[in-house]
């Protein structure tokens, strides 16, 4: 990449699905297939080159998004593999967070699952161009055609077939160049392409005419000639799907089976031909200090604008991802940023690396558009945008969830307290979903993450990675407390009067009334209060005062000192008195009249709701419905599943703690669930 032109021979994507669809088997073909390793390193062996991490290998799945490079033709793909697990979303949300453009895989029985809604989601949100691999083609009850339906039932756009797995001729029709490919040799590395046999064509002529009808959307010229019924030629298609790719309304979609070798190569060239290079992107947008926005176009020209997207231990010590956006990085260089809380900070880039998977290589300068990962950087944290000194700009933040589970954890041996704390604050740096907080009733230390896989693997890591034993209690859910009906209160503060005649009495009055909202509404705070006796306004740091008093008694319940949603507060009135009434004076009412209207506004507690997806056998419907309805779970929706059927459903976190186990013994191993957190609710 020492030549800018070169940018526009990069690919710089990611693969996404949801849970076990095969993408770490897809990247294990993708990183074989273009050389970047000389073997296949396969998941159910532990031996995935990607899934590095021991608790990866120990467990079968994704868990931190690792970046690696392979060379195909001419060009270079930065590949980041993310894990499916709604437990490390996270992942998948810095990750597309700084790519140009993903690779979703589906499998071909189940077709698009819950997760890989949520991914579709996640990609529409940054506007990703996107290409669909159809895995899994092997499998009895795959079907291409009713996977192309299911995209563009439930996620809304335009499926163009480009390639479609023959099983049983050992490769796939290319619907563009009219070829049947075949891989052969010991694994699928052997490419043979030749022109598709004639009744082999017209079967597929169905497919091939949605292809040409999504690029006949997309250009008219295109049009004309499909309408004509004429056979464009293979690059004006090529070109009309390229710039629908990159326009998101289309998604080019190829099949195959990543774990029988079959039809990945295609898929590569896909990446070439239909996903953009970092210069065909949109420039990003940052905020400047003074409100103003700024474009960034991609180059090595202007001032530094990287974001810093995760931060990893790595031997120990911390390490940071960045993307650049602009300007190029050198080691010593010295870079300035706001962090998450609004303070400026600059430190020094000690060390420049590029990244495979679990190998770092030195770099003695960074590019506009690639992926590195410095060292020596002690503060900069996932979001912040390192900036050239005097240059400060924000690029948009990556959004981070609140934890909703949690468990009380304790270091085996007494004497190791220190040093858990200091393990758990640097593990907290790589992952901000995690949360440690202490119970300040109990003095116990809870760990708050997004699920129970997600606790058990800190703690694993904890042990493995650290050397430190824990004793962990059982995992408990977060709440939230709201109100059930409105409130009024008045509180008047006054200190007992202090004694100086010189001081007046320091006192001051609010009156403040609450109303409940409806669900997911969050607080309000409404600030517009009479003021007594002089009919004045508030000051801005009067007004301060007192919400942040709000704040602060919205943060602690009077239930169970959580925080409290889904209400209004109105400030109705305040009377001051004179000088005596001090910002301390009038942040102390509003916090009394705010603990006074909660008690009597009937608090109650809400607990987290996860949206689920059950898939399970149908011969196991019966037991697994009798199951959930004994959670009280609410049943919404049961529907085949290519060879199973799914089970829509919503349901109090709670009860499901431990359902992975029970659902397991339940299906003799054969059922599957995913949950998303919904929102807080009563029970
Ligand atoms: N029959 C068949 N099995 C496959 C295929 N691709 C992957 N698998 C298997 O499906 C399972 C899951 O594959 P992974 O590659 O770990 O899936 P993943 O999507 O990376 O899963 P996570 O990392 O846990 O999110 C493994 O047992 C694979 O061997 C395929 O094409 N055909």
């Amino acid at each position: 990449m020492k030549n800018p032109s070169r940018l526009s021979h990069v690919r710089n994507i990611g693969v996404a699905a949801h849970v076990d669809a095969g993408k770490t088997t897809l990247t294990e073909r993708i990183l074989f297939y273009t050389g970047a390793s000389y073997k296949i390193g396969e998941v159910h062996d532990g031996a995935a080159h990607m899934d590095y991490l021991a608790e990866e290998q120990r467990h079968g799945i994704t868990i931190t998004a690792a970046v690696t490079k392979a060379p195909w033709r001419d060009h270079l793909l930065q590949l980041i593999d993310t894990p499916g697990h709604v437990d490390f979303t996270i992942e998948v949300e810095r990750a597309m967070r700084v790519l140009d453009g993903c690779i979703l895989v589906l499998d071909g029985v189940r077709g698009v699952e819950p997760q890989t809604e949520t991914v579709w989601r996640q990609r529409s949100h940054f506007k990703l161009p996107t290409l669909f691999f159809v895995n899994k083609m092997d499998r009895p009850g795959a079907d291409f055609v009713r996977s192309l339906a299911a995209i563009r039932q439930r996620l809304k756009t335009e499926p163009a077939p480009i390639t479609v797995p023959v099983m049983e001729l050992g490769g796939v029709v290319h619907l563009i160049d009219q070829t049947l490919i075949r891989f052969t040799g010991e694994q699928g590395e052997m490419v043979i392409v030749e022109p598709c046999p004639d009744p082999l064509w017209v079967s597929l002529a169905d497919l091939r005419e949605s292809l040409l009808l999504a690029a006949a959307e997309i250009d008219d010229e295109l049009a004309e000639c499909v309408l004509a019924n004429e056979a464009p030629a293979p690059e004006a298609l090529r070109t009309a799907i390229r710039r629908g790719t990159l326009a998101g309304l289309l998604c080019p979609c190829y099949g195959g089976s990543a774990l029988r070798n079959l039809g990945v190569q295609p898929l590569l060239d896909g990446v070439l031909d239909f996903l953009p290079a970092p210069l065909d992107r949109p420039p990003a947008i940052a905020d400047l200090p003074d409100g103003a926005q700024e474009s960034i176009h991609m180059s090595n020209d202007g001032p530094l604008a990287a974001l810093a997207f995760k931060v990893q231990l790595w031997e120990g010590r911390r390490h940071v991802f960045a993307r650049l956006y602009r300007g190029v990085l050198k080691p010593g260089d010295t870079v300035e940023f706001r962090t998450g809380d609004g303070r400026l900070q600059h430190e020094q880039v000690a060390r420049l690396f590029e990244v495979d998977a679990g190998k770092k290589t030195r770099l003695d300068q960074a590019e506009a558009g690639q992926i590195v990962l410095l060292a020596g950087l002690r503060f900069a944290a996932t979001g912040d945008t390192l900036c050239t000194p005097g240059h400060v700009l924000n690029l948009e933040r990556i959004a981070t969830h609140a934890p909703v589970l949690g468990l009380a954890i304790e270091p085996a041996a007494g004497t190791d307290e220190d040093k858990l704390l200091e393990i758990l604050h640097k593990v907290q740096q790589e992952d901000p979903t995690l949360r440690v907080e202490e119970d300040p009733e109990t003095g116990q230390r809870l760990l708050r993450g997004m699920g129970e896989l997600h606790l058990q693997i800190v703690l694993e890591r904890l042990e493995r990675e650290f050397g430190l034993q824990v004793r962990s209690g059982r995992p408990a859910v977060a709440v939230r407390e709201t109100i059930r009906r409105a409130a009024r209160a008045d509180a008047l503060f006054a200190p007992p009067p202090i004694s100086d005649p010189r001081q007046p009495d320091r006192m001051a009055r609010v009156t403040v009334a609450l109303e409940p909202l409806s669900r997911g509404a969050g607080e309000r705070i409404l600030l517009k209060p009479q003021i007594l006796p002089t009919g004045s306004e508030l000051t801005p740091a009067q007004s301060h005062a007192i919400e942040e008093a709000i704040k602060g008694a919205l943060a602690s319940g009077p239930l169970q000192g959580a925080q409290v949603l889904d209400l209004l507060v109105e400030v109705i009135e305040v009377e001051l008195f004179g000088q005596g009434s001090t910002l301390e004076v009038l942040a102390a009412a509003a916090g009394k009249a705010m603990r006074q209207a909660l008690e009597s506004a009937q608090p109650a507690l809400m607990h987290p709701i996860m949206r689920v997806e059950v898939v399970a056998p149908e011969v196991s419907l019966g037991v697994v419905l009798g199951d959930l309805q004994a959670r009280q779970a609410i049943i919404q929706d049961t529907a085949p599943h290519g060879d199973q059927v799914a089970i829509q459903l919503e349901a109090a976190l709670d009860t499901l703690l431990g359902y992975t186990t029970s659902l397991r013994s339940l299906t003799q191993g054969r059922g599957q669930f995913s949950m998303e957190f919904d929102r807080f609710d009563l029970c």
